[in-house]
């Protein structure tokens, strides 16, 4: 072999290594750019049970009716299929949609839990758990009186408020209060106590400059704010003493009438009017 072979040889070795590698770098990096663009399920782990492990940021991807995730007790579930049988309004259930919705899927929003019949139907979405889960579900947020409303609007206030209303702080009977304001008795209700929830609750007097709400007749003008009203103590029925709060967001628990704004004084009034029959204590056991 002479010289000029040997390079020859020795060079075509040396490109076809060069050549290797710059190939093996190329099909390693494409895999992992594709793995990259894959999103949500690419760097998503498989726990001890072959279940997907998520992260909450994963989850808040899937923020709408489009797809809508969510979260509950460290399960994560697609409920996109689900959604256009919820009986409620779209919203809802949509607002919920890529969060933590543990405590909404709680108590309703209204301070009453799904019925185990809801419960076995949320099983068959289930689609992994999320990151952490055990410290998730052990430390489920605190219940909130605002749990209509998602959980980054609440603020302190809320649980000093659940404090002042812990069971066992107001007698269990029958109680009367009012909401006057410029000299009128303008709400004037009655409910009754029972195991800290809320029963039978019943306007006295409902009364606004000159109308008298209790006995307009349904094609009346103002009727609808009758209705409100109605609607709040329907929602109240059988809720816990802390769903009153839910009251100043009366959005999610009247129907829109007249854009929220009369709802809005119409739930005060009525939250001050319970809270003054409290301050007053049992009228009746
Ligand atoms: C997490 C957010 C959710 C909220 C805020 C919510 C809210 C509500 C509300 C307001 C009602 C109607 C009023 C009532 O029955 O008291 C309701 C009923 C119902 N929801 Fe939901 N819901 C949520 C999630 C779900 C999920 C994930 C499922 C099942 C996959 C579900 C299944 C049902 C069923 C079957 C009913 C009829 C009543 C019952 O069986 O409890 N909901 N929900």
């Amino acid at each position: 072999m002479n010289s000029n072979r040997i390079a020859y040889t020795g060079f075509v070795a040396f490109v076809s290594v060069v050549l290797t590698l710059v190939i093996v770098n190329m099909v390693q990096s494409s895999t992992e750019s594709q793995a990259a663009g894959d999103g949500v399920n690419a760097d998503s782990d498989t726990n001890g049970d072959g279940e997907t492990v998520y992260r909450l940021d994963q989850v808040a991807e899937h923020n709408s009716a489009s797809s809508c995730w969510k979260v509950i007790e460290g399960v994560v579930y697609d409920l996109t299929e689900y959604l256009p049988n919820h009986p409620t309004e779209e919203e809802t259930f949509t607002r919920w949609c890529g969060k933590e919705a543990t405590s909404a899927w709680q108590d309703k929003g209204n301070g009453r839990p799904h019925s185990p019949r809801a419960a076995a139907r949320l099983e068959s979405y289930r689609i992994g758990v999320i990151e952490g889960s055990e410290s998730v579900s052990a430390s489920v947020e605190p219940e909130s009186p605002f749990t209509s409303a998602p959980a980054d609007t609440v603020d302190s206030r809320s649980e000093q408020m659940m404090l002042a209303l812990a069971p066992g702080t107001y007698l269990d009977g029958t109680y009367r209060g009012n909401f006057i304001d410029r000299g009128q008795i303008q709400v004037s209700l009655q409910f009754r106590l029972e195991n800290g929830h809320i029963k039978a609750m019943s306007y006295r007097h409902l009364v606004y400059g000159d109308e008298n709400y209790l006995t307009m007749e349904e094609g009346a003008e103002l009727y609808p704010v009758l209705r409100q009203y109605q609607q709040i103590s329907e929602h109240l029925e059988e809720a816990p003493l802390t769903a009153i709060f839910q009251l100043y967001q009366p959005g999610n628990v009247v129907d829109d009438i007249d854009g929220y704004s009369g709802a809005t004084l119409r739930g005060s009034k009525v939250l001050s009017a319970i809270r003054d029959g409290l301050n007053r204590g049992v009228y009746a056991w």
